[in-house]
């Protein structure tokens, strides 16, 4: 079975070290909460060898590389259909999976955002995410309000998910290396149901606040909700990244009072 060729286009770095993988594998734990798990981008199956050998777990896996999944296909004839040739941004989930299921995956860093924001989508079945992602933005997604990094992904994720920052990984552990560092994080789905608020205005106003960062919401909140009748509330006089998830579920809840 000849190796793969590591394609840069498609973000391949392989990872070398099994321990590594092993400790990625094991870094879910709410294996009580479901039984599959969606391993995106499996290369050469580092991480797959490991999920195969649990019991506990039913795994499907989609690489959009094509000489990976034959790669894959010579090496698990077991998976059948659960190995799919496709690009998981344009997966329809809903249609391999109608309960709740985990994702894993060394994450091709160049969708790393599209990744996340598709995890979001399709928040009420995900109910575990464990994923390696160029540190920078692992750390992003982890990062609390009133600090640099704290930004939309944050917010949104610390919505709906516990955020854990589990271990930082070494370019020299891939083969070829990449030219950042890289960091695990673990999503777990928090007990919010649904947010207590308006929650399409919710991602409108996370958003557009931090999509003009220095200004005050009152100045990037009136661009894109001009119908609103901004009142004195101290919250209008602050800047997106101030704001906690709770504060921004209370200030989308002032939001749809004053429109009304
Ligand atoms: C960083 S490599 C990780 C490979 C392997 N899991 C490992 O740890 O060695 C990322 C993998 O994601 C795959 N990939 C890239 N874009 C993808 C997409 N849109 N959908 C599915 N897989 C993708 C690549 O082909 C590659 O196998």
């Amino acid at each position: 079975m000849s190796l793969v060729r590591a394609k840069k286009h498609l973000g391949q770095h392989f990872l070398t070290d099994k321990k590594i993988a092993a400790k990625i594998v094991d870094g879910l734990v709410h294996t009580d909460q479901y039984s599959q798990v969606l391993e995106v981008g499996p290369g050469m199956g580092i991480l797959s060898d490991i999920l195969l050998e649990r019991k506990d777990l039913e795994t499907f896996m989609i690489d959009i590389d094509v000489e990976s999944y034959h790669f894959l296909n010579d090496k698990y004839p077991q998976m059948g259909e659960r190995l799919i040739n496709g690009d998981f941004l344009k997966m329809d989930l809903k249609k391999v999976f109608s309960g709740k299921y985990a994702i894993i995956g060394n994450f091709p860093y160049n969708i790393s955002s599209q990744i996340l924001f598709k995890v979001l989508e399709h928040r009420e079945n995900v109910v575990e995410m464990v994923g390696m992602f160029q540190k920078e933005v692992a750390e992003r997604c982890a990062s609390k309000s009133g600090t640099k990094d704290y930004g939309i992904l944050s917010v949104l994720i610390q919505a709906y998910y516990n955020i854990d920052y589990l271990f930082s990984v070494k370019p020299g552990t891939f083969n070829p290396p990449p030219k950042v560092n890289s960091g695990v994080i673990r999503l777990s789905r928090n007990e919010r149901v649904t947010l207590d608020c308006d929650e399409k205005l919710f991602w409108i106003v996370v958003k557009a606040g931090f999509n003009q960062r220095r200004k005050t919401l009152r100045n990037a909140l009136s661009g894109v909700l001009p119908k609103v009748k901004m009142d004195d509330n101290i919250y209008f006089e602050k800047r997106a990244e101030q704001l906690s998830v709770e504060d921004f579920i209370t200030l989308t809840q002032l939001v749809t009072k004053l429109a009304l």
